[in-house]
């Protein structure tokens, strides 16, 4: 699982050529961007004029007394500072709709990239990690194109055309005012270091936190049932701690920054005026320039202050878009072929030929799960899978959908290869239905009819479809609740019982009608009577679809036409189960071992359709 100790480290970029990767998302709106950017300049140049309409008054007006002199002169300095806040508004205006563009374009491709990975890579990632880059670090990265990088550009432009301004007083106190104010860049310089490092701990620790409450939310049935409300707790405590303790050396960062910041500019003034009175009384600056070298330097204070806090958005934000790209930069391994193949209608003749797999983070010297399986399912033949647990037999029905590819060998369906098809082709071919049966927080309609995009929705034809195939799945219980089939089933279906769940997604699998149907065991929570009557169903409604079926209790394995054994990664017997039940030592040996966890099972009454709870794993 990737997490803040093992997040894959994006290629490392210099800040700004990390940050230039958003130009993509942010070209559709550069231009308001560069207006925005253009309206803050303008209202930074007519604070920085501000001082020499100063000047200008104090030289003439206020010491020759002209009065209607100063007060045109008092209007020009208001007029300017009318146009500046109208130029700030103007600032957020341009940036903040453009903005928000940026941030919703960026979480639609964010979410569109999750969907695309593979499998694979979402065994490898934590949701909470995926969560919070979608959420914060999208979010963001929308206040650092809004406001951020807009107003480093601008405060940067505005300390030098400033600087410039103030040694064209006098270049002593330029000098002055520059050299103690100079070691802000090296107090800026390291914290930046230690902020950027901080801010990433951060951000991850925020996703594995998001990714605490989101198991136990998830799993909160499991943690009640277990009592482990505490553990999980403690556990949370924990890692809330140590983002509190990131949080508290983030800020005793900025606190130093702060300090600096303002120590620094303080003890410049002090100097400048004392360098300021020697050189007046020395006659070589006027009360004038004195007083709009002070003007000007108070203009530029804020751009000085703000320049730390800048510089650690620019990390925070360098961070954040290092986060979202290592997304983006995924290799997605499941893709459509460059020249497919069209299969058209398929007669759902699906074999394995020598099929070789592990999983990613298998070690070297682990052999392979799947070690040269062989296996051939006529059309409209309905195989049973069997075999210890962990043989293998969930990761083998995984390969037809291309939910993951093989290592080698090659899956075909009707002769063609299942990666010479596009996935689109594929999906349509292939249906599936797994013993954790995963619904959504739609309406059982909605759940049923997920696979068939195809159909008008409300048309006669969807009714028609609905209905088969929660005939076939025999779940009539839908009638039953409030609203029928519209009626909006909880979070993961969570509300219904294991076989309900289980019920309504082998129904979708039967909805999309699929030539090769795959199931892992999705009857498990029904009880014999129940999965028998759906068995004959199946056989009945989808004579022509060639279904693979793991097996984990001998009913099920007595209804297929023939069963498959797998045993050390390959498929050793294959063949009706009274013929393999004589011949084989090996498959009596796994059948006598399904018997007695059916009978284990039946005693704890985990065979019966009753509610369970969710079989999700959760590590409190
Ligand atoms: N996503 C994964 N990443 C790494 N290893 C995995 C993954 N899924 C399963 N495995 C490992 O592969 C092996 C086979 O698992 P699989 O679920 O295919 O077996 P199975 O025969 O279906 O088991 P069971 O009968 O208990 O359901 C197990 O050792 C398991 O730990």
């Amino acid at each position: 699982m990737t997490s803040s100790t093992e997040s894959p480290s994006a290629e490392s970029l210099p800040t700004v050529k990390a940050l230039a990767r958003l130009y993509p998302f942010a070209r559709p709106v550069v231009t308001r961007l560069v207006l925005g950017a253009v309206s803050a300049l303008v209202a930074s140049l007519l604070a920085l004029s501000i001082p020499l309409v100063l000047e200008v008054l104090v030289q003439g007006p206020i010491q020759g007394g002209d009065r209607a002199a100063l007060a045109w002169g008092a209007g020009l300095i208001l007029v300017l500072g009318l146009l500046e806040a109208l130029m700030v508004w103007l600032r957020r205006w341009f940036v903040l709709s453009p903005s928000t563009r940026v941030e919703y374009d960026m979480r639609t491709s964010f979410y569109e990239r999750l969907q695309r990975l593979p499998v694979s890579f979402h065994d490898r990632w934590q949701s909470g990690q995926l969560l919070s880059r979608m959420m914060q670090d999208i979010s963001m990265l929308r206040r650092w194109l809004a406001f951020g990088v807009v107003l480093l550009v601008v405060n940067i432009l505005t300390i030098l055309v400033g600087m410039v301004l103030l040694f064209r007083w006098h270049w002593a106190l330029g000098l002055t005012f520059l050299v103690v104010c100079a070691p802000l860049w090296y107090a800026g310089y390291r914290f930046e270091k230690t902020y950027g490092t901080l801010a990433r701990q951060s951000q991850d620790q925020a996703g594995d936190l998001a990714t605490s409450v989101e198991e136990s939310v998830h799993g909160i049935r499991v943690l009640k049932a277990f009592g482990r409300g505490r553990h999980a707790l403690v556990k949370f405590a924990r890692q809330a701690e140590s983002l509190r303790e990131t949080e508290l050396s983030k800020a005793r960062a900025v606190g130093w920054i702060w300090f600096w910041l303002v120590l620094l500019p303080d003890i410049a003034f002090a100097l400048c005026l004392g360098v300021g009175i020697v050189l007046t009384q020395a006659g070589q600056l006027q009360v004038a320039e004195l007083v709009a070298f002070f003007a000007m330097a108070t203009v530029l204070r804020w751009p000085m202050e703000s320049i730390g806090f800048l510089f650690s958005f620019l990390l925070d934000a360098r961070t954040a878009t290092d986060r979202i790209f290592e997304v983006f930069d995924e290799r997605n391994t499941i893709t459509d072929p460059a020249a497919p193949v069209t299969l058209g209608a398929s007669r759902g003749a699906l074999a394995f030929e020598d099929v070789h797999f592990r999983y990613q983070d298998a070690a070297e010297t682990e052999r392979d799960l799947l070690d040269g399986v062989d296996l051939v399912l006529e059309p409209g033949e309905t195989m049973a899978l069997v075999g210890l647990t962990g043989s293998g037999k969930t990761t083998l029905t995984t390969l037809p959908a291309r939910l993951y590819d093989v290592t080698a060998g090659r899956v075909t369906i009707d002769g063609v290869d299942v990666r010479d098809l596009t996935l689109h082709e594929l999906r349509t071919h292939v249906g599936m239905a797994f013993e954790d049966a995963t619904l959504f927080s739609q309406t059982v309609r909605e759940n049923v009819l997920l696979g068939r995009e195809d159909l008008e929705p409300g048309s006669a034809e969807a009714e028609r479809v609905l209905r088969e195939a929660l005939a076939v799945a025999q779940a009539g219980f839908v009638d039953e609740l409030p609203d029928g089939v519209d009626t909006v089933i909880g979070e993961e279906g969570l509300s219904l019982s294991g076989g309900q769940r289980q019920r309504l997604a082998l129904a979708r699998a039967v909805a999309a009608r699929p030539t090769v149907l795959v199931l892992d065991d999705p009857l498990s929570a029904l009880d014999v009577d129940t999965e028998a009557l759906v068995e004959d169903a199946l056989r009945e409604v989808m004579a022509d679809t060639t279904t693979l079926v793991i097996a984990h209790r001998p009913s099920t394995v007595m209804l297929a036409d023939r069963v498959a054994l797998l045993h050390d990664g390959r498929v050793t017997a294959v063949g009706r189960h009274s013929d393999l039940l004589r011949e084989s030592a090996q498959y009596r040996h796994v059948i006598s071992s399904l018997e007695d966890e059916a009978l284990r099972g039946a005693d704890r009454g985990a065979t019966t359709d009753r509610p369970s709870a969710s079989t999700q794993e959760v590590t409190p």
